[in-house]
């Protein structure tokens, strides 16, 4: 059985869904449980995850309202998305303030480089897709100046930089409140034929 796209209060079920499956994820990352009960969590999860995948909703489509909520970065409706709240900038550009958790971890009590990569690379195409020039991630080069530490805020922002045809390019970085820059990345997406023209 497949359902419509979700109406409002399904959207509305599926963030306090989603916020709990979050708090479920941090807990079995800390968990100090003993094995058995592990084992009786884990059953309770299975049967819980047999009744959720008993019915499927459509996959989006680039452009529908709700396109970005399976999104691996920002998706309202994606226990796997920190979740990223992104800002416009007056004057262009992105922004987007972010606490990271163990879920995110690398090296102990750091960020794993690789979300730290998604994350920017996820602002960078906002930055682009702001000024009318969205596009697929063709590269993407990041300089890792200092860890990122989880539990404490993270500023990220991103802006677009130029166009050449389709290509085109953002610059992009996380820094602490204070301003000190830890990551930076620069990326080149190309519009695809297909993309629609506004994103
Ligand atoms: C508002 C919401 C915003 C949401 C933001 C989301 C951000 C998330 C971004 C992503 O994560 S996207 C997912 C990861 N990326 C991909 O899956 C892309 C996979 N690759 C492709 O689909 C194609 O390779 C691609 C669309 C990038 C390019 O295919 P095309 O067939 O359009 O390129 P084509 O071969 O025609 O080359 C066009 C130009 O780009 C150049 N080019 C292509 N791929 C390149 C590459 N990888 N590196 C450097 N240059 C490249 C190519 O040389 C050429 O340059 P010139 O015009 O100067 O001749």
């Amino acid at each position: 059985m497949t359902l419509e796209a979700p109406s409002a209060s399904t959207y509305t079920a599926l963030l306090a869904l989603v916020a709990q499956t979050r708090a479920l994820m941090d807990a079995v990352v800390a968990t100090g449980a003993d094995d058995e009960e592990i084992a009786a969590v884990t059953e309770e999860l299975r049967a819980l995850t047999e009744r959720l995948d008993a019915v499927r909703r459509p996959p989006a489509e680039v452009g529908e309202p709700r396109w970005l909520m399976g999104n691996a970065v920002v998706g309202a409706a994606n226990p796997f998305a920190p979740p990223i709240e992104i800002e416009y900038l007056p004057g262009g550009g992105v922004r987007a303030e972010q606490v990271f958790r163990p879920l995110h971890e690398g090296p102990p009590g750091l960020v794993h480089g690789g979300v730290s990569a998604m994350v920017l690379d996820h602002l960078l195409g906002t930055a682009l897709g702001a000024v009318g020039r969205g596009g697929l991630t063709a590269s993407l080069t990041m300089t890792y100046r200092a860890p990122v530490p989880f539990g404490t805020p993270v500023v990220a922002t991103a802006e677009y930089t130029r166009s050449e045809g389709r290509k085109s390019w953002a610059d992009g970085r996380m820094a602490l409140p204070d301003g000190t820059v830890l990551v930076e990345a620069t990326g080149l997406f190309i519009t695809p034929s297909w993309f629609p023209g506004e994103l």
